[in-house]
């Protein structure tokens, strides 16, 4: 539309990593990763292992720091925050989905899921809430404790706790990877729709080419670097 602009809700400029201090000992994971992903889009990021996919992502999600270069997600450049205003701006914005769920393990599957909207003050949204049990198949879970579930189980709470807060920004790294095929069916099925509903963009590692298929746009990552296609 006349007036309109595709806006970059991630530009990274030039990132490179380097694991190590110790010259012998260093790592190059990631070597200079130009990547621009506009809002709303769902990007697969794909490439073999130890290639720089969950270094990549760790530092769009501003886990961890690069040794050069700039993320700039939603209008902030990351760097540019400090580890108090980090915290709260990753809050508010990313909805982070890792092979390991990071789950606690004291909390039940309701506690662990509503826990981002309490720790914002924000009261939760019970509709959206039963929605996202009932399409994950958790609705009678709630009251359990990770230490109870499977491990699909679990993935499934760590994939409602990133929904909950509708983040502008959703980082999945292999969010299917412990599911059976119809489960991760309902998974993708679940993140496609929030991706569309809310405009939330999707940046998702995966090593199934089926899923991969399923994104707007795959990007490859090789030795470091995102290959131009
Ligand atoms: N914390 C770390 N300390 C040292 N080296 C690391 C660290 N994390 C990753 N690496 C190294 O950096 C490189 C990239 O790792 P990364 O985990 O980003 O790859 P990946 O593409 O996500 O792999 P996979 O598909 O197996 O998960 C690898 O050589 C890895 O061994």
């Amino acid at each position: 539309m006349k007036g309109c602009y595709e806006v970059a809700i991630l530009e990274t400029r030039q990132l490179k990593k380097v694991y190590g201090s110790a010259a012998a000992s260093q790592t190059k994971a990631l070597d200079g990763v130009d990547l621009s992903v506009e809002s709303g889009e769902f990007v697969a990021i794909v490439g073999t292992s130890g290639s720089g996919k969950s270094t990549l992502l760790n530092l769009i999600g501003g886990l961890d720091s690069p040794t050069e270069g700039t993320v700039v997600l939603n209008g902030c450049e990351l760097s540019q925050l400090n580890d108090d205003q980090l915290t709260l701006f990753r809050r508010s914005n990313i909805g982070f989905i890792f092979q390991n769920y990071n789950l606690i393990p004291n909390l039940n599957v309701y506690e662990n899921i509503i826990l981002p909207v309490e720790l914002d003050n924000k009261k939760v949204d019970q509709a959206y809430l039963h929605s996202i049990l009932v399409m994950l198949d958790l609705d009678d879970k709630q009251t359990k404790y990770p230490n109870q579930l499977s491990g699909g189980q679990q993935q499934r709470i760590a994939i409602a706790r990133a929904l909950i807060t509708k983040p502008a920004v959703i980082l999945a790294d292999e969010p299917t990877g412990n599911l059976d095929s119809k489960t991760s069916k309902a998974v993708m099925e679940l993140l496609r729709m929030s991706n569309t509903r809310f405009n939330q963009t999707l940046i998702m590692i995966t090593h199934n080419s089926d899923i991969a298929g399923m994104a707007d746009r795959i990007v490859h990552i090789e030795d470091g670097r995102n290959k131009v296609s």
